[in-house]
């Protein structure tokens, strides 16, 4: 059996870096493409260098050239380059992976339209608690009296650049949509001075950066004389990126069409 050839981009990233050792160490996956910013002062290096295992690739910025000898393109990077490299993909009719968070609804619908003609898995959070979180989370909220608060709270390290995460985000449409109401018109990002009681029909985030946290998030569901909080903590990004692996692996066989990681999990 040949293995499955996959691209990276974002390769000398956090999660670049988790997802080059997660494929190297995978006998039915091969590297085959590791993209960088054309300025980055990885470009030439072998991603494998790092681990001490050269794969005989050498990180480039041209992703055209090297979306030729790749099936499925992974990518954690940014908004405005993962759009790029969208483009790309639908030129090239390559299967995508996306981790990236921080869009914008318009991006967010970009990514929906290029759906229409490639495979793409798209999830901002692809560990699979997570994903087993968010079932959860619906049904609690359909299970818990209506009248109980709703407030998320998540943390990362000091380097994340957006916020809320992505994964609070979702978890926020779920109870949202669980709840019959639109997450933007409800949604309150932080409180400070004299707030007044809280509103009911709301939902609270809190967002925490520092240090080295991987991912933190947990939604608490407050009445009157009890609290419930369903919590997930990523100890590893090995984690995230074990599932953008078996993302690539699903996507590669399938149909144009956007997918979530319920869809790659079987669940
Ligand atoms: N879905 C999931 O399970 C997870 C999602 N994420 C998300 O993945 C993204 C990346 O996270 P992380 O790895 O920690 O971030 P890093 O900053 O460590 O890595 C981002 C990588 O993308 C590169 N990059 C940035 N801009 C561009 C560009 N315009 N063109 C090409 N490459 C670019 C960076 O290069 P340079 O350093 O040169 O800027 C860097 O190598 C974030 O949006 C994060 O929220 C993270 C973990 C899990
Ligand atoms: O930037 C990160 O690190 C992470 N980002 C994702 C998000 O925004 O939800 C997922 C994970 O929590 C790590």
């Amino acid at each position: 059996m040949s293995a499955l050839v996959l691209g990276i981009a974002g390769s000398g990233g956090r999660m670049g870096r988790a997802l080059v050792e997660a494929i190297a160490m995978a006998p039915d996956l091969r590297l085959g493409l590791a993209l960088e910013q054309a300025d980055s002062p990885f470009i030439g290096r072998d991603p494998g260098d790092w681990l001490g295992a050269p794969l005989g690739i050498a990180i480039t910025s041209d992703v055209q050239a090297g979306l030729e000898r790749c099936a499925v393109l992974i990518d954690f990077t940014r908004p405005q380059a993962t759009l790029d490299h969208l483009a790309a993909c639908v030129q090239h009719r390559r299967g995508m992976v996306i981790g990236t968070t921080g869009f914008s609804a318009a991006e967010k619908a970009q990514i929906q339209e290029a759906s229409q003609e490639i495979p793409i898995v798209c999830a901002p959070n692809m560990s699979v608690g997570v994903t087993v979180a968010l079932a959860l989370l619906e049904r609690a909220t359909q299970w818990l009296p209506a009248d109980y608060d709703l407030e998320i709270t998540e943390a990362h390290h000091r380097h994340k650049v957006d916020a809320p995460s992505g994964t609070a985000l979702r978890m926020g449409e779920v109870v949202a949509k669980a709840r019959g109401w639109n997450l933007p018109e409800v949604a309150v990002y932080g409180r400070q001075g004299t707030t007044g009681p809280r509103p009911s029909r709301t939902i609270g985030f809190a967002t925490v950066r520092g240090g080295d946290v991987v991912g933190d998030h947990t939604v608490s569901f407050m009445g009157e004389g009890e609290r419930l909080e369903i919590t997930h903590r990523a100890s590893n990004r090995a984690t995230f990126a074990q599932g953008a692996v078996r993302a690539a692996r699903f996507v590669v066989d399938q149909p144009a069409g956007f997918y979530d990681m319920r869809s790659v999990l079987g669940l």
